[in-house]
C-alpha cells in the first residue's frame, strides 16, 4: 500500500483517515446545481451544517459560490459575507473540522481566520495568490483537477488517457505547493469528477481511481448528485441518492479517504458496511 496520510491536521482539528471520511455539504448559494437556495442565509446554512453533523459527517464543505457550468460569478464581498459567518458559527458549534470550497485567496483567509482548517479548490491554487494565501493560513488543502473553467468545462472535454492527464495535473499541483512552502502531509487529492468530464470519462477515472494512490496522498471524491449519476439512471437531480451512495461506496472501495456528499447519513450507514468488509482479509493469491 502507498504512504497514505493516517490523518490531516484542520488547524488543530484532526481528521483521522484510518478509513473513508464523509465531508458533508453546505452550499450558502443560492444557484447550487442541487440544493442551491435551500440553505441560502447564515441561520439556514448553520441548521443545515449542524444537521449533518448530527447524521454523521466526519468534516463540513462550506461553499459561498456554486461550480457548475453557466453558474454566475460572485463577487469577492459576497463570497465572504455568504461563508464567514457560517464557518464561524460552525466552528463555534461543532468539534467537526470545517473546510472551505472556494478559489480566493482572500476567502481562504478570511475562512481560516473564522475557523476553517481545510482549504477545498477547484482550481487547485492556481488563482493568483492562493498558493501563498494557502502555505500563510497553514490549513489542510484539496487538490482538485478541472479541465477548462466552470463556463464552458462541458462544452467538449477531451483527454488522452483522462486518468493519466489527471495524474499529471494532480502531480504538478503538488510540486507547485511544495514548492510554495505546503507541506505534502497537508494536501488531498480529488480526481475532479464532473469538472470538465464526460460521463464516459467519470467512469474510467473511478474505474481506475487507484491509478493516482502512487501519488503516496489521500483522495477525496465527489460524485454526489451529479449529473452523470442522472445520465446513468435517468434521475433527476433530487433523485439520485442511492446512485450518489453507490458511488461513494465504489469511490471508497477504489481508494477514496474522503467522501463529498449531500447525503450524509445514507452515505455514512453504506461505508460502514464498505469499511467492515474492507477490514476483513482478502482472498489469498491462487
Ligand atoms: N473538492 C471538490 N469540491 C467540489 N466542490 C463543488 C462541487 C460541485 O458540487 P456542489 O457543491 O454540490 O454544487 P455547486 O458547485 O453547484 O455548489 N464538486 C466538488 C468536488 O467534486 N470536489
Amino acid at each position: 500500500m502507498f504512504d497514505i496520510v493516517p490523518q490531516l491536521d484542520c488547524a488543530g482539528r484532526v481528521l483521522r483517515l484510518d478509513r473513508p471520511r464523509v465531508m458533508g455539504i453546505v452550499n450558502v448559494t443560492p444557484d447550487s446545481f442541487s440544493d442551491g437556495g435551500a440553505h441560502a442565509d447564515v441561520e439556514a446554512a448553520v441548521a443545515h451544517g449542524l444537521r449533518l453533523a448530527e447524521e454523521g459527517a466526519d468534516l463540513l464543505d462550506v461553499g459561498g459560490e456554486s461550480t457548475r457550468p453557466g453558474a454566475a460569478a460572485v463577487t469577492l464581498d459576497e463570497e465572504l459575507r455568504r461563508v464567514v459567518p457560517v464557518i464561524e458559527r460552525l466552528a463555534r458549534e461543532t468539534s467537526l473540522p470545517i473546510s472551505v470550497d472556494t478559489s480566493k485567496p482572500e476567502v481562504m483567509r478570511a475562512a481560516v481566520a473564522a475557523g476553517a482548517g481545510m482549504i477545498n479548490d477547484v482550481y487547485a491554487l492556481r488563482r493568483d495568490g492562493a498558493l501563498e494565501a494557502a502555505a500563510t493560513c497553514g490549513a489542510a488543502v484539496v487538490l482538485m483537477h478541472m479541465q477548462g473553467e466552470p463556463r464552458t468545462m462541458q462544452d467538449a472535454p477531451a483527454y488522452d488517457d483522462v486518468v493519466a492527464d489527471v495524474h499529471a495535473f494532480l502531480a504538478q499541483r503538488i510540486f507547485a505547493c511544495e514548492m510554495a512552502g505546503i507541506a505534502k502531509k497537508q494536501l488531498v487529492l480529488d480526481p475532479g469528477y464532473g469538472f470538465g468530464k464526460t460521463t464516459d470519462h467519470n467512469l474510467l477515472l473511478l474505474r481506475q481511481q487507484t491509478r493516482l494512490l502512487d501519488l503516496g496522498l489521500p483522495l477525496l471524491a465527489g460524485w454526489s448528485r451529479k449529473r452523470s449519476l442522472g445520465e446513468l439512471t435517468g434521475r433527476e437531480v433530487g433523485e439520485r441518492v442511492h446512485a450518489s451512495v453507490a458511488a461513494a461506496v465504489l469511490a471508497a472501495e477504489y481508494g477514496a479517504r474522503i467522501l463529498r456528499v449531500h447525503d450524509v447519513a445514507a452515505t455514512v450507514d453504506a461505508l460502514k458496511v464498505q469499511a467492515a468488509v474492507a477490514a476483513m482479509p482478502a482472498p489469498k493469491p491462487a
